[in-house]
């Protein structure tokens, strides 16, 4: 992978990824879609039938096998969580960008959302914490943090195109990372 999006449930992993992507022109590569494809069902079926344990060994085996790509990888909020996955983020080369939001940023965006798991199960006290409880893990692999909060998707988009430009990890002839 070229860039790799971590960050919260409703931090825009998946919406500055496509973005991201279109700008570098690279493919997209959607964690969750992915598990979607392979587990033939929705995320919110396969968290009732098989748990979120289950869940989480489904998201290693795929994370392995989308790292081989090149192109932007949207992550999914649990996926650095996973103390193999998180040591797979700390070492690679590719950069990883986290994106913050705060608690009522993230409950504007995917409050209402049917999709998502865990906030139907939550309370906003419960999702409270469990972002707070991530932030370490987050922190502790992220190359670059990005604060969300009342800013466009192409703004946010720009500013990682910027600083891949600026750090070379990107080169606008190549079109790869070099
Ligand atoms: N910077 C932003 N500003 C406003 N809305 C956003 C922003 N980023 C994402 N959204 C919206 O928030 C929701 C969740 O975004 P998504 O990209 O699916 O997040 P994630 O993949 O991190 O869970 C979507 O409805 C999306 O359109
Ligand atoms: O935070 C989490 O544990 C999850 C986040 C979701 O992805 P998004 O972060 O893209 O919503 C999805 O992987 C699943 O519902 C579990
Ligand atoms: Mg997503």
């Amino acid at each position: 992978m070229d860039v790799i999006l971590i960050g919260f449930m409703g931090s825009g992993k998946t919406t500055i990824g496509k973005l991201l992507a279109e700008m570098l022109l690279v493919p997209h590569t959607d964690l969750d879609q992915e598990i979607v494809e392979s587990a033939g069902q929705t995320i919110k079926d396969f968290f009732s039938k098989y748990g979120e344990v289950k869940f989480r060994e489904l998201e290693h085996k795929i994370l392995l096998n989308q790292l081989k790509k090149n192109g932007v990888l949207s992550t999914g909020g649990g996926t650095p969580i996973n103390i193999q996955n998180l040591e797979i983020l700390q070492a690679t080369k590719t950069p990883v960008i986290l994106l913050e939001a705060s608690t009522n940023t993230i409950l504007e965006r995917v409050g209402k959302s049917e999709e998502r798991p865990l906030v139907n199960q939550m309370s906003t006290r419960q999702l409270t914490s469990l972002r707070a409880e991530r932030m370490p893990f987050y922190q502790e692999c992220a190359d670059l943090r990005i604060n969300t909060d009342n800013r466009s998707p192409v703004e946010i988009t720009e500013q990682i195109y910027r600083y891949l430009l600026d750090t070379n990890q990107y080169s606008i002839n190549s079109k790869v990372k070099f």
